[in-house]
């Protein structure tokens, strides 16, 4: 019996030695071709999930990832990685590197190895894959059920984990590095009148629900809100509860500095899904008027006497609804105005503008919350002269809340 168990520990060392001595190329088709031999004995059955296949990145590596790290916390593994950065809004937990552990998926347990090393030659680089391993008999189950599951509740995860971000444009294209937003505004802070608040979180939620409604009536999943009133009325505010209410990036677009129809067609082209597209003062951005003369000229705005913008009526209009309407889903738009008369009612109608937003001065009921917000007090003697004062006296929440507003 020693023997035996001499000659298999020798067999064992001799591999390994021999192992750390060939090509990795070598040690791999070693591998596979011994794998290949062993699983004729064994009832277990082994996916690999490699990071990078043909140099792109393995949708369900990433996928297992997400997907495994929401359950480490819950389960008993001597040791995981925890991370948190700024990209992202919880802590991040992966598998160490050579562990393993058993997820269990309709009563079935599925076990879960991960490994990482570097590759050979001359570019080394990290390698890093999972291995899924079950009874040959639930392979049905896992590429039908379990596999999709995963790739979905990775992307629950991944709208979850995500950090509101500001892109602006720059020279015809978006910036490469995003700014992360940490707005505290929303909802429940924005002083707006009781009801167009209701109205329009219902009509936001009805409207992340409405996809497949969407895809079924073979519209395009999009959304437009005009919001107008003076300055200080709480316009990017608004915006920026919304962003933080959808979890939408917010893609922020200063028309006057686009230079052509073409230019605004690949800055749009190249917005992320599930993102908020913000003109703001949209009446300033473009002159619109000229559609009355019926000729569509390129309008051509002098920016500092060096370069001009040629954005055009149609150029928008086609934007809002052609373009728009073919490139990814989940788009919302937003056009800010101080003076709504100034647009062209093309730019208004249904279906390009849905739902126009009246943002007023500041009224008791807004000034009410102001107050609940910034002071803390939900009642005073000063109050009731306040209530007849504000219709007369025009102020706007910005100065209320002692951030004056520009007129
Ligand atoms: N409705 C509101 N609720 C709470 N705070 C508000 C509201 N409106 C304005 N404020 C406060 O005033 C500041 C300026 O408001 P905001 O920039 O949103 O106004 P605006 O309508 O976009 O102005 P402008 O037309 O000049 O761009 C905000 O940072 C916020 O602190």
């Amino acid at each position: 019996m020693n023997s035996l168990w001499a000659f298999l520990a020798s067999i064992a060392l001799i591999r390994t030695t021999i192992y750390s001595y060939l090509p990795e190329r070598l040690r791999l088709y070693i591998s596979s071709r011994f794998e290949e031999w062993t699983s004729r004995f064994t009832s277990e059955e082994t996916m690999v999930f490699k990071d990078y296949q043909s140099s792109k990145m393995n949708q369900l590596f990433q996928a297992a990832n997400l997907y495994l790290g929401e359950s480490l916390p819950t389960i008993s593994i001597p040791r995981v990685t925890v991370e948190k950065t700024e990209s992202v809004r919880n802590l991040t937990f992966s598998m160490e590197k050579n562990t393993e552990m058993i997820d269990v998926f309709e009563s079935v347990p599925m076990k879960w190895r991960y490994f990482s090393d570097y590759s050979q030659g001359m570019h080394k680089h990290e390698i890093r894959w999972y291995e899924l391993s079950f009874h040959k008999q639930y392979k049905g189950l896992v590429t039908k059920s379990y596999l999709p599951y995963i790739l979905e509740r990775a992307d629950k995860i991944k709208e979850r984990n995500r950090v509101v971000q500001l892109h602006t444009a720059a020279h015809d294209f978006w910036t490469p590095k995003p700014v992360i937003i940490q707005h505290p505004m929303t909802f429940e802070t924005l002083a707006m009148n009781g009801n167009l608040k209701k109205e329009l979180l219902e009509d936001l939620d009805r409207f992340m629900n409405s996809k497949e409604y969407y895809q079924r009536i073979g519209k395009v999943w999009k959304r437009g809100y005009l919001l107008y009133g003076p300055p200080g009325t709480g316009k990017s505010s608004l915006i920026a509860a919304m962003a933080n209410h959808l979890n939408f990036d917010i893609y922020n677009l200063n028309l006057s500095s686009v230079s052509s129809d073409l230019v605004l067609q690949n800055l749009l082209l190249s917005m992320a899904n599930r993102s908020i597209l913000v003109i703001e003062d949209i009446d300033c951005s473009i002159k619109l008027q000229n559609r009355e003369s019926g000729i569509e000229q390129p309008i051509k705005y002098h920016q500092q006497n060096k370069s001009f913008s040629q954005v055009t009526l149609s150029g928008l209009l086609n934007f809002f609804d052609g373009i728009l309407s073919c490139c990814g889903e989940g788009k919302i738009l937003v056009a800010t105005t101080n003076y709504k008369d100034r647009i062209d009612p093309a730019l208004l109608r249904a279906g390009r503008m849905d739902m126009h937003i009246h943002l007023t001065h500041c009224t008791f009921s807004a000034f009410k919350q102001l107050a609940l917000k910034y002071l803390e007090i939900s009642d005073h003697n000063l109050f009731h002269h306040i209530e007849k004062l504000l219709p007369e006296v025009k102020v706007s929440p910005a100065e209320v809340a002692g951030e004056p507003g520009e007129d």
